[in-house]
């Protein structure tokens, strides 16, 4: 696990975590994932930075207010977006997931893409610790492996 720490180890940058309150019985399953995963990746527990917003459509603005900051090395963004009855799901999803990787794209700091879009609860539970693993777990490893990639191609 310790490989993922690379460049990251011993600088003392921090990580941006921002989750959306929407179905915060899911998000929040999402971000013990992440946070789990980072700590036992030899993240300090200071160093993370856990910013909560009303829903996953506000993820891509308040992630580029954060990554603009320059207090973050890499930002993870977690969210739910669970269907209903109106097209209004596939708004969400599709404006969210281009926004973010908008700000991932053309930002000075990798974004992880972790924002659940499925049909029902079961399926988002599932991939929030469940059956189906965990979406925050798998970002964490993700973003740490980008901000060493950054790292090696910027040096
Ligand atoms: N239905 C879900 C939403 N909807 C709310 C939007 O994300 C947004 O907060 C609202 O449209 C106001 O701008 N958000 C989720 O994260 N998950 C959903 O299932
Ligand atoms: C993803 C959503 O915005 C969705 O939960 C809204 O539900 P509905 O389409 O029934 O209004």
């Amino acid at each position: 696990m310790n490989e993922y720490l690379g460049a990251f180890a011993g600088k003392n940058r921090k990580i941006g975590i921002v989750v959306a309150k929407f179905n915060e019985l899911v998000t929040q399953k999402l971000l013990a994932g992440a946070q789990q995963t980072l700590l036992q990746a030899g993240v300090n527990a200071a160093d993370l930075l856990v910013i909560w917003v009303p829903g996953a459509f506000e993820l891509p603005r308040v992630v580029r207010l954060l990554s603009e900051s320059q207090r973050v090395a890499g930002i993870i963004a977690l969210g739910a977006v669970v269907r209903g009855e109106t097209s209004h799901y596939d708004y969400v999803c599709s404006e969210t997931a281009s926004g973010l990787a908008a700000v991932s794209l053309h930002g000075p700091v990798p974004v992880m893409f972790g924002v659940l879009t499925t049909d029902n609860l079961e399926q988002a539970l599932n991939r929030a610790g469940g059956k189906a693993g965990n979406k925050g777990s798998e970002c964490a490893l993700g973003v740490l492996e980008m901000i060493n990639l950054q790292e090696k191609l910027q040096q």
